[in-house]
């Protein structure tokens, strides 16, 4: 048999890229990005110009079959492959970004009728205007004793699936009438490639609530939130789960057709974007904590066990890898943080000297918090800019740099941010070891690693563990074709299991960041104080953040 490809297409936020992979060793042989026509939709809505509330964000999923329409092709031309070669394809997607559709699997957004209703489009991730939803969903659940919500790490959050549902019965009851099903985005695009609806257990898992073998929460659960969802599950959230790596059908003809594909090749199940990149980076066993790390992280690691950990963001069973409890985790800003400093609090002089030297600011900082020792600062900083997401799940927290003096540098309170979310990783790396689930090396994909040596040091030094690192540009959408090659299977010249397709096709950097044991020793009394800092601040013994939001709040 000769070279087989497939295609892994990643959609984020603000665009998708389609990646076409090689399947004999990962290569990337071409990659196309598309922007969404539409971007993100958070002011009006396009057509009517219907104002959006605050906190919406949404998105018109015709821009995702667009993705399809663009940028497999140009992935097709641009590698110059016969495309009988292609032998399958995958996605993955931000999650929960979620739409309502009709009896024929329509968006109810493609409906004149509906169109002008901001309930009837896509509801994006970062859709937080469910919050109210949310909160009634944690509170009943927690009156009630409900066996989720520790899996959950103790709360529902308000960008998934439930809380959207909700929002819609509340706000929009018709078009919660009008929806024969909620579907996240990833199912949505693999049922239209392949005339079938499917959902996949990672998003089932992490973001509506459904276990392997507990099913969804009972109807007596949702009854009591609101006597209409009392049949949710059975009604508009029906529907079979499968496991991530399963054929969700074959490509349809027209589809095939629109994309320059042979029809019925296999398309592998939806998947979502942090996830997929864990095998793409070679993790398919416990103990490798994968860091995506950009403007914010999400960490995920494997297990044998289903254990209970404090405000991880939710374990699921094959929701990662089948066969293991997949656990997530993540810190709500990061790369933002370091953003938010260059942006907004950084003198012009060090904006001139960069430009001078034709450095970016991110690197002349870099440059020059490297020439100072863990310690040497006398700066700690609690990076909570976005609030908490793991392991206090508060978003009413706040940032905080303390030790300031009249002498304190740019690059030194550059330094402590780096540290201040390095020690925010190691309060969940602890946090999973400490309750069962073992860390043991650090796995880093994503913008940041490429971008900043000092920081990938640091956290090696903080963490104590050794830090590899993706050797792909496009780790999540190189995961989507290798899940795509075990839909295909090893028949088709694809993988039989995503450990075989994972041993063939996943890359790590040869070098790999070490710690270094004279600043693990620093960085260990450091992160005592930082530890002293976050329980005192973060566990209400001083809720003086959250006192600072309300007198904010009057004096608006
Ligand atoms: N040299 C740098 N060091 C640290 N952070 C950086 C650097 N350059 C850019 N950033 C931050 O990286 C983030 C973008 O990361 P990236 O992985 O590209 O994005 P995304 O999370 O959107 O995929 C921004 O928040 C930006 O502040
Ligand atoms: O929530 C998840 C994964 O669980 C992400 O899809 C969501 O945070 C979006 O991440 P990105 O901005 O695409 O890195």
């Amino acid at each position: 048999m000769g070279k087989k490809y497939t295609i892994g297409v990643d959609y984020g936020t603000q665009s998708g890229r389609a990646v076409l992979v090689d399947l004999s060793n990962g290569h990337e042989v071409a990659d196309h990005v598309t922007p969404y026509p539409h971007h993100v939709i958070d002011e009006h809505l396009p057509g009517s110009g219907i104002r959006l509330e605050h906190d919406w964000a949404l998105q018109h999923p015709g821009d995702y079959l667009e993705v399809l329409r663009r940028s497999v092709p140009a992935v097709l031309k641009e590698s110059g492959i016969d495309p009988a070669d292609v032998i399958g394809i995958g996605i993955d997607f931000t999650a929960c970004t979620m739409l309502p559709v009709d009896t024929k699997g329509q968006p109810l957004s493609f409906d004149p009728e509906l169109t002008d209703n901001p309930h009837s489009w896509v509801k994006l991730w970062k859709h937080h205007a469910a919050q109210p939803e949310a909160d009634k969903i944690n509170e009943i659940a927690a009156a009630r004793g409900e066996a989720f919500l520790p899996r959950y790490g103790g709360k529902i959050s308000s960008e998934w699936m439930i809380a959207k549902v909700w929002q819609i019965l509340d706000e929009a009851p018709e078009i919660y009438e009008k929806a024969d099903m909620f579907l996240e985005a990833t199912d949505w695009v693999i049922a239209q490639m392949t005339g079938t609806i499917v959902r996949n257990s990672c998003t089932a898992g992490y973001k509506a609530i459904w276990h392997k073998q507990d099913g969804y929460p009972g109807k007596e659960y949702f009854k009591a939130l609101d006597p209409r969802l009392e049949n949710l599950t059975d009604t508009k959230l029906r529907g079979e789960v499968i496991p991530l790596g399963t054929s969700a059908g074959g490509l349809l003809p027209e589809m095939a057709e629109m994309m320059g594909l042979a029809p019925g090749i296999a398309v592998a199940v939806g998947n979502v974007d942090a996830h997929a990149a864990v095998p793409a980076v070679g993790v398919v066993t416990p103990g490798k904590l994968v860091m995506a790390m950009g403007t914010s992280i999400c960490h995920m690691l494997l297990g044998t066990e289903e254990k209970q950990v404090e405000g991880m963001c939710g374990v699921v069973e094959d929701g990662i890898i089948p066969g293991y409890y997949g656990y997530e985790a993540g810190q709500s800003a990061v790369g933002d943080i370091f953003e938010w400093y260059v942006e907004e609090a950084l003198p012009a002089y060090v904006k001139e000297a960069a430009d001078k030297e034709g450095l970016n600011v991110h690197q002349w900082l870099e440059r020059e918090a490297a020439a100072y020792k863990p310690g040497q600062t006398g700066l700690l900083a609690l990076d909570w800019w976005n609030g908490n997401r793991s392991v206090l799940v508060d978003t009413d927290l706040t940032g905080m740099i303390l030790g300031m003096t009249l002498l304190t540098k740019p690059p030194e309170i550059y330094r402590a941010l780096l540290e201040a979310t390095a020690f925010g990783t190691r309060k969940i790396v602890d946090a999973f070891h400490e309750n069962g689930v073992s860390v043991d090396a650090l796995y880093a994909c994503g913008g940041l690693p490429q971008k900043n040596r000092l920081l990938m040091q640091i956290y090696a030094d903080v963490t104590n563990r050794e830090i590899f690192v993706a050797d792909s540009k496009q780790t999540p959408a190189l995961g989507a074709a290798m899940f795509a090659a075990v839909a295909a299977g090893a028949a088709a010249g694809g993988y039989d299991t995503i450990l075989d397709a994972a041993d063939k096709m996943a890359r790590v950097k040869e070098e790999t960041f070490k710690p270094n044991p004279e600043h693990v020793k620093v960085y260990d009394r450091l992160y005592q104080e930082y530890s002293k800092l976050h329980d005192y601040f973060g566990r209400g013994e001083n809720d003086v953040m959250k006192r600072l939001k309300r007198i904010k709040k009057s004096a608006e």
